[in-house]
């Protein structure tokens, strides 16, 4: 017998060593855990893009999130087939494919894409390429969000370079956050960009890091920028991390997209992500508990990162 759905194995596989396996008696009625995916053992490996388990959360503002746990390389694995599933969905429908990228550690897992079945069968030429937040930094810059993207993905698929909106390195932080609000604007009335009906812009796919401290994008904790309600793209000349100039999407940009993914790893996000799926109704909120798409929110998770879960 290869397969196996009970907690009790997993509890006492030293292959799956959780401290604190999800528990349903534990959890508030918010999130409840619907059902361990079968794992093989005995030597075999997970399954490819198998997560470890998954959780339902709704949470109070978001209708529609799921949670995947998974082994590191799994989850480089689920990624790229989620990417590639939504590209394959947006590029059919409407001929383009319009996808957000944070900087940090998600491009490292987005390797995947860069390797069959998706090097050679991704539409590349339909996507146009965006950034959640850019540091104001020389696009060669070790700490440009642009160059890691760059060097890690951009540079290696056959995506038009006239589809990669980089943000202007030329400008100072509040002109480059106005100039990148004028060229979402004319994506949009020119239907590159989807609008929602709030009338921000509607993204395919924004693909979201989050920081040990809860922060998405360059959005940071009891920052003001998080009740930014009216512009599209703004700009943080403090920010805690550094290097301190950058700009970002604002909260009704991010809440406005098709899909969302949050993708997080480590045991030192684990507090974050405890208080963002865990947390009370009434404790205060981390920017990442903030982000609610209009469609579907999706967590990628490692096992570190939802040790505390
Ligand atoms: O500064 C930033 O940090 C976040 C999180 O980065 P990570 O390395 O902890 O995953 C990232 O999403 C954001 O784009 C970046 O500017």
């Amino acid at each position: 017998m290869a397969y196996t759905q009970s907690t009790t194995f997993l509890s006492n596989s030293p292959r799956f060593p959780f401290a604190s396996l999800p528990n349903p008696s534990l959890h508030p009625p918010s999130v409840t855990h619907l059902f361990f995916r079968p794992l093989r053992f005995k030597g075999v490996s997970v399954k490819p893009h198998t997560p470890l388990y998954s959780l339902k959360a709704s949470m109070a503002e978001t209708k529609n999130v799921a949670v995947d746990v998974f082994e590191k390389e799994d989850l480089a694995v689920a990624l790229a087939k989620y990417v590639a599933d939504l590209s394959n969905k947006f590029t059919a429908e409407r001929g383009a494919f319009t996808v957000c990228l944070s900087g940090g550690s998600l491009i490292n897992y987005l390797r995947k894409l860069l390797e069959p079945p998706y090097v050679d069968s991704l539409e590349w030429s339909k996507w146009h390429v965006f950034w959640l937040d850019e540091r104001v930094v020389p696009k060669t810059h070790e700490d440009s969000n642009y160059k890691l993207a760059f060097d890690g993905l951009l540079s290696k698929v056959p995506i038009p370079p006239g589809n990669v909106y980089a943000i202007n390195d030329a400008l100072s932080a509040e002109g480059a956050a106005d100039d990148y609000e004028t060229c979402l604007r004319h994506l949009v009335k020119s239907n590159v960009i989807l609008s929602s009906a709030s009338g921000f812009p509607k993204f395919d796919l924004q693909l979201l890091g989050m920081g040990p401290d809860g922060h998405v994008a360059s959005l940071f904790p009891g920052h003001p920028l998080l009740q930014e309600n009216k512009k599209w793209v703004t700009f943080i000349k403090d920010s805690p991390k550094p290097p301190p100039e950058r700009i970002t999407f604002t909260f009704p940009v991010i809440n406005s997209s098709a899909y969302a993914a949050l993708v997080v790893t480590g045991s030192g996000k684990a507090d974050a992500v405890h208080s963002v799926l865990r947390g009370s109704q009434n404790s205060v909120k981390l920017p990442a508990a903030l982000v609610s798409p209009e469609g579907e929110l999706k967590w990628f998770l490692d096992k570190g990162a939802a040790s505390k879960l």
